[in-house]
């Protein structure tokens, strides 16, 4: 997995490696070179290559201060490998073989998801620095002990070892205090916001004293375990720090015999003895932080899973449909659900671009089971409904995601930018935003302050619906499809938004299939071709035509123009 996290982010790594490196090389120099000096000079006096080395330090220092943004290395290629991580991410999740997974892509799991990739930055900020510079430590402590005396090099490994056991205690306490932590965390707050729903139901029958007794025992049991884990908090750390200066209390034993029996100078001892205090420090940091490490190993273990699908699978093996669809077709087809009446009959209709179609009906006629059958998820209970010349039931899930396209009036945005949402679904296309503006869609985005850096949050709460709306349906219009369907996609949404999307509809609907389902007034004055659902049949016409001659079609729409109009 950490092979895997460090492919990410390419273009920022060997600049975060040289950071640090260069970190560690701050933090060392000042004991080794000063070490090395001091002993030299001590040794043969002052010499040219004392001067050297310092020279060599002074310079490391200059370069780091001095090169524009070199702090900002490593948080660089955070940044950009997350991103790259969650692009890929999201992409698998669009993947065929994945879509019939719901254990991988259910909204629940993908949201930890998210919020794992959210905490990598500690992954890429403190985790790997720490691993760097303990390893950078370790082996200059050893290759100094060697130089300057034989059986010292024993001494980083023995204090490695000691500190690395004392952290494994602590982590084996810990998952015991969390688990009763979180029991006391669902036996509150499970309860207490169910109930809080029913509270005048529980006031009605004199429950409520009951109910705030056996509240309070909770309270107080949630209270307890709360404690504990703070407790246990603020315990390891005074642990961990003392056993940083136990193993230096160690070190400073086993390296005092050396420098009494003339092995090992007192110049020399301090530096091994200081380099081994930076070694434990960074050690300490790998442990405090290799348990937020651990916690996202669930989501990173789902992550690279769903981002191997994406990157594995050939369309084509999946698909039994390859071409372009260009002629929905139904024929005589009827629907009905398990025991209920046929919802509709001898249904017959072709779709095909060159208009903009649409299904309207009352509430309940049958519209959204209609689009449920074009997108593979119910087959016609009677006649057939084909792709080009093959029926539907010969497709598999991928033909369906590959040639339909769905947006209904409660689309799901994740967290993160606008740019990240709208080119969920665009492969290896640059040009996306040029395609969205020309479309007449998002210009909202352009008077925003960060344009399509700008945060969404989850689900996009902070836009509003029709700003959403839009977002959701540039993304599905990039991922060009075959077949757009937008069920009641432009109701509870501003008159403006609508006619934005209506257009961007007409302008589809050109060179693709483009299926508008709604009872809306403002929406079906711009649909060319209506099939409208009543009494389990379809009658088709031009909206004015069927206005005229057709009664159910004038109710609907007096209906709605009056509805819409008292707003
Ligand atoms: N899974 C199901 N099992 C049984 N009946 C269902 C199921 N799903 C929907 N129905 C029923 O089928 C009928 C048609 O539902 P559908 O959602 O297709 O209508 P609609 O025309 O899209 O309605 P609306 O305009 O309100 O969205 C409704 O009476 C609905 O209760």
């Amino acid at each position: 997995m950490i092979k895997q996290l460090f492919k990410y982010g390419r273009a920022g790594r060997s600049g975060a490696i040289q950071q640090m490196v260069d970190e560690w090389l701050l933090l060392v120099l000042p004991v080794a070179a000063g070490g090395i000096v001091l002993s030299w000079w001590t040794a043969r006096g002052l010499n040219w290559w004392g001067a050297v080395v310092l020279g060599g330090f002074v310079l490391v220092y200059a370069i780091y201060f001095l090169t524009p943004g070199a702090r900002q290395r490593i948080q660089q290629w955070t940044v950009l490998a997350k991103r790259e991580i969650r692009r890929d991410y999201l992409r698998g999740l669009f993947t065929p073989s994945l879509t019939d997974s719901q254990e991988l892509t259910s909204n629940k799991v993908i949201q930890r998801d998210l919020a794992g990739i959210g905490r990598l930055d500690s992954f890429y900020g403190v985790f790997l620095p720490a691993i760097c510079a303990s390893g950078f430590s370790f082996l200059l402590l050893i290759g100094l002990a060697i130089a300057w005396h034989s059986w010292l090099w024993l001494l980083p490994i023995l204090c490695f070892l000691l500190m690395g056991v004392g952290m494994m205690c602590l982590q084996k306490i810990s998952p015991n205090i969390n688990r009763q932590y979180l029991q006391g965390f669902l036996r509150l707050g499970g309860p207490f916001l169910d109930d809080l729903g029913g509270m005048n139901t529980l006031v009605m029958y004199g429950a409520q004293k009951r109910y705030g007794q056996s509240f309070a025992e909770d309270a107080e049991f949630f209270r307890g375990k709360t404690m504990a884990l703070l407790k246990y908090q603020l315990q390891s750390l005074f642990i961990l720090n003392g056993l940083v200066f136990a193993t230096m209390g160690a070190g400073a034993f086993v390296l005092y015999p050396a420098v009494a029996n003339g092995g090992l100078s007192i110049v020399q001892a301090g530096v091994l003895w200081l380099l081994l205090a930076q070694l434990l420090v960074a050690e300490r940091q790998l442990g405090y932080f290799f348990h937020i490490v651990m916690s996202t190993r669930p989501a990173l273990k789902n992550i690279f899973r769903v981002i191997a699908a994406g990157g594995e699978v050939p369309q084509s093996a999946y698909t039994a449909v390859t071409a372009p669809v260009h002629t929905v077709t139904f024929a005589q087809a009827g629907f009905g659900y398990p025991d209920g009446q046929p919802l509709w009959q001898d249904v017959s209709f072709v779709l095909q671009p060159g208009q903009l179609y649409g299904l309207v009906g009352e509430n309940g006629t049958g519209k959204s089971t209609l689009a449920r059958i074009l997108r593979g998820e119910l087959a016609p209970t009677a006649g057939q409904v084909q792709f080009n010349q093959t029926d539907i039931d010969q497709l598999t899930t991928a033909d369906f995601l590959q040639h339909v396209g769905y947006l209904n009036d409660h689309p799901y945005l994740f967290s993160g930018t606008i740019a990240e949402n709208i080119s969920l679904g665009v492969r290896n296309q640059t040009d996306w935003w040029q395609k969205v503006r020309q479309l007449g869609l998002c210009a909202f985005v352009e008077t925003l302050p960060e344009g399509l850096a700008t945060p969404i949050g989850e689900n996009g709460r902070f836009l509003s619906p029709g700003q959403r709306q839009q977002i959701a349906f540039a993304r599905l219009v990039l991922m060009n499809k075959h077949i757009y369907i937008f069920d009641e996609a432009t109701a509870n949404i501003d008159a403006d938004n609508v006619q934005v999307m209506m257009t961007v509809m007409k302008r589809l609907s050109e060179s693709i299939i483009v299926l508008c389902i709604t009872h809306e007034w403002r929406s079906i004055e711009a649909l060319a071709v209506i099939h409208f659902l009543t009494n389990q049949h379809i009658t088709t016409g031009a909206a004015p035509v069927l206005y005229q001659d057709n009664a159910g079609f004038k109710r609907l729409l007096d209906t709605q123009k009056e509805m819409e109009a008292a707003g």
